[in-house]
């Protein structure tokens, strides 16, 4: 087991919403200093306002910058690697970008933190790599290769790589429920995809923990994911309407976007077979096996075709009060109906 205390962790895309939230969490946990590499100088400055914590140092760079990561691990213990292009939308418009921030960026990041012997780097992806239909899934799912293959070509290694893979952070920017907020504040109609299409639901602290469950317990190569409930969009839709105080909302049918899917997968059943359950998390370990495949077609894996995946259609389902409860255990979401009872 590692411990945090005391040590130095650099967080690439450290200005977003996840980096924010885990920089509270571990100033509060007694680290000695946090490296934060973002592109945004603007983002950077009002970073360093709100914490004002002089153990808080900031990095100008670019994952796509060999250079300027290689300055932001410099006596660094670990390292969570969280900058991607993580939308769809531009990731379908600009798939070349995509492979640069995603695949070529976390290559450095990994080559950068084993050249100046990080103990551990923890690397995000998401429920879209697996089975990927859009560019931003596949181009995490590179990534998630790229510290597999990390991990078996360098055996010896001083620095473990590892992946959490999670799915849709409840409110985070430019997502459903922040929309669903705004039209029903508004008096609009909520617009709805597909009624039928389920995603996993997740708070940012949830994703926080999972992080830190990652590289308390990791082997190399290892992939990790939170267990989590899920719901559809229509009952998402009225529950965050119940919550605003309209029990009846109008809903417009909008249609399922370029690259979506009706359902996300955590872990496909290949995965599963693989994975030990430890509580709230699976862990799959590192497919250790050479590339010597006819050992594939001899031994086989007969049990895959027992298991299934681990998908946002067959994990526990959330009805409308459900989803409300969980929604309210959210800041913003307390915060709004607070009001709302005002
Ligand atoms: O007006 C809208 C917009 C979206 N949806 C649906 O709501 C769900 C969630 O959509 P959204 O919040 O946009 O998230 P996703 O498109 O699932 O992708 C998010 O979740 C991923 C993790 O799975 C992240 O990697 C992405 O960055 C993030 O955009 C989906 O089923 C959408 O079809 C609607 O019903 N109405």
């Amino acid at each position: 087991m590692t411990s945090i205390q005391g040590a130095t962790i650099a967080i690439t895309g450290g200005t977003g919403s996840f980096g924010s939230t885990m920089v509270r969490h571990l100033l509060a946990r007694d680290v000695a200093a946090i490296h934060i590499l973002s592109r945004d100088e603007a983002k950077q400055d009002e970073m360093r306002k709100r914490f004002s914590d002089s153990r808080l140092r900031f990095f100008l760079g670019d994952v796509r910058d060999r250079e300027s990561v290689a300055q932001a691990f410099v006596d660094t213990d670990f390292v969570f690697h969280a900058a991607a292009l993580k939308q769809v939308p531009s990731c379908e418009f600009f798939p070349e970008q995509a492979v640069k921030t995603n695949v070529t960026g976390s290559h450095n990041v990994i080559e950068a933190a084993a050249a100046a012997g990080v103990r551990s780097v923890v690397c995000l992806s998401t429920d879209k790599a697996v089975y990927p239909v859009n560019a931003m899934g596949m181009s995490k799912a590179l990534m998630e290769k790229t510290v597999q293959a990390f991990a078996r070509n360098h055996p010896h290694s001083k620095t473990v790589v590892s992946v959490t893979r999670y799915g849709n952070v409840m409110y985070s920017r430019g997502s459903v429920i922040p929309l669903f907020v705004r039209q029903s504040e508004r008096g609009e109609p909520l617009t709805i995809t597909e009624p039928s299409m389920t995603r996993f639901l997740m708070s940012l602290q949830e994703s926080v923990d999972l992080v830190e469950h990652a590289f308390l317990h990791a082997e190399p190569g290892d992939l990790f994911v939170r267990k989590a409930p899920a719901s559809t969009v229509s009952v998402l839709a009225q529950a965050v309407a119940e919550l605003m105080g309209d029990a009846s909302p109008d809903i417009r049918v909008i249609g399922t976007r370029h690259g979506e899917k009706l359902h996300e997968t955590l872990l496909s059943r290949e995965e599963m077979v693989k994975a030990t359950d430890q509580g709230d998390y699976f862990r799959v370990p590192l497919d250790a096996r050479s590339l010597e495949y006819e050992l594939y077609f001899e031994e086989g894996e007969r049990e895959v075709v027992a298991v299934q995946d681990y998908t946002s259609e067959n994990t526990t389902r959330l009805d409308v009060a459900g989803t409300k409860e969980i929604l309210l255990q959210l800041p913003e979401m307390q915060k709004l109906v607070g009001m709302a009872l005002a």
